[in-house]
């Protein structure tokens, strides 16, 4: 029965191949190749086979893969981490001369239809070791099972060339009826574009979490594969999550790593006699390092819940002192939503969306303020605190737009917003800025 139903996001997948777009991420700099499927039995005799795009000109072979179980559902957290284990599987397992891409296939404009695969362009000399490994993955019941399909080139007789893709491997459970020979063979058409990156489709509820309902639920599904997700539930307790105005201020603190947070926080517990909170709170540190290493589902949800119960610590302080707190929801949309994109701050969804909503059960602070800072004095200040690695140059600048990435998700995220200061000028002089503006937006 559970079988069935995970496999169900599969058949669906292939049931709309034909209103799918799929697109290739050839680089980390936002470069896609989008394309579409054109059932074979559509196209008449006469019409020639439509163009390949590009990537599939040359000679290698390329081939597909998307994680049944790769859609909602009841087994989420299992495909989310069968997809991420995959990727290292996937490298340690298939020949030294096989790229291997990240693929996304969605429906447009249809929110949560996005599935995630990886693409494989196999320069090797010895297709069948590929192939094999390919085989094996398919006999895998993980998650119900891996859809492979490869790409062929076929060239006509007037010297056109096109190419189809085929079904290599389909796991299909038991007792489904599922007809796929009418769809094994597709043309592979180019296709137009999203004006964003498509993992915005899929970032509600997969990568941000607009409730603590949402959130929590993902940590009750992973309870019997990561034990830890208990005891954080269980720190969040019985309360209710604090959502009524605070007495005092509370004052959040955002920027990038080495903007001066800790600096900044620390002075300004000492010069109003705050309480000083952080997000993810003190009591998740044990964990934090387990949830790091999971897939962003699972990691994103532990942030998220460490939100709320900062959330409650902060009900408790306010009504006793100003209080003041390093990192809070801010940190964890921005950083969510810029990592889920890639390339450019074009590729973030477009400003004004949903996507940028404080979630409304959770605790507005009554100011936000995001330090920002010169990229070479941040990097002189990572330096100074020994934790610049030597670099290439296309990392520099893959960090570069993902700092860029980042910092405009931050700004774009309302309710509330956030107040920027420039935190180049001296410890002292942020702290008179910011001291400045605390007393101008909150009663002090
Ligand atoms: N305004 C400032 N001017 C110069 N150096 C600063 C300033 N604020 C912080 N620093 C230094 O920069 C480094 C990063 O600051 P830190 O407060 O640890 O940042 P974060 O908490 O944002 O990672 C530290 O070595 C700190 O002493
Ligand atoms: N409230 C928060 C705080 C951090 N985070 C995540 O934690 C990472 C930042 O951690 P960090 O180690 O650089 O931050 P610091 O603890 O050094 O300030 C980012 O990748 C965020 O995704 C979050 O999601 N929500």
């Amino acid at each position: 029965m559970a079988t069935r139903r995970i496999m169900s996001i599969g058949v669906v997948m292939q049931a709309q191949w034909p209103s799918r777009v799929f697109a290739i991420e050839l680089d980390k700099s936002g470069a896609f190749l989008h394309f579409a499927l054109r059932e074979k039995a559509q196209c008449t005799a006469t019409a020639p086979p439509p163009p390949p795009p590009e990537t599939f000109t040359h000679d290698q072979r390329c081939y597909s893969l998307f994680v049944c179980g790769g859609g909602g559902g009841d087994h989420r957290v299992q495909s989310a981490r069968f997809h991420w284990a995959l990727r290292e599987r996937l490298r340690s397992e298939l020949p030294a001369e096989c790229e291997l891409l990240p693929v996304s296939s969605y429906l447009p404009r249809v929110q949560g239809s996005l599935i995630k695969g990886y693409f494989l362009k196999d320069a090797s000399e010895c297709p069948l070791r590929t192939e094999r490994v390919l085989s094996d993955l398919s006999r895998s019941e993980e998650a119900g099972g891996v859809v492979v399909c490869s790409y062929h080139h076929q060239r006509g007789g007037d010297g056109s060339q096109c190419v189809s893709q085929q079904v290599m491997m389909w796991p299909l459970a038991e007792n489904q009826h599922v007809d796929i020979s009418k769809q094994t063979s597709c043309y592979v058409v180019p296709s137009e574009a999203l004006d964003y990156h498509p993992s915005a489709l899929n970032v509600a509820n997969s990568d941000v979490f607009y409730s603590l309902e949402e959130a929590t639920k993902v940590l009750e599904e992973c309870g019997d594969i990561i034990p830890e997700s208990r005891a954080v539930l269980q720190l969040l307790g019985q309360r209710a999550p604090s959502r009524h105005s605070p007495g005092f201020p509370v004052v959040v603190i955002e920027g990038l790593d080495a903007t001066g947070k800790t600096t900044l926080t620390q002075s300004l517990r000492e010069a109003l006699g705050a309480s000083l909170l952080r997000s993810p709170p003190q009591c998740l540190s044990p964990w934090r390092p387990c949830f790091d290493r999971e897939p962003p589902l699972l990691r994103r949800a532990f942030y998220a819940v460490g939100n709320y119960i900062t959330a409650q610590q902060m009900g408790q302080e306010a009504s006793r002192a100003p209080v003041i707190v390093d990192r809070y929801w801010h940190s964890t949309a921005a950083y969510a939503i810029a990592t889920a994109a890639s390339g450019p701050v074009s590729s973030l969804p477009p400003e004004g969306s949903d996507l940028y909503r404080w979630p409304s059960d959770l605790l507005q602070p009554s100011l936000v303020v995001l330090l920002t800072l010169d990229p070479r004095e941040r990097q002189r200040r990572l330096e100074d605190r020994g934790e610049v690695q030597t670099k290439e140059e296309q990392e520099l600048d893959l960090d570069r737009l993902f700092r860029l990435r980042v910092e405009e998700a931050y700004g774009r995220i309302r309710g509330p917003a956030c107040v920027t200061v420039d935190a180049g000028p001296s410890a002292d002089k942020v702290l008179q800025r910011v001291l400045h503006l605390i007393r101008e937006h909150c009663r002090l």
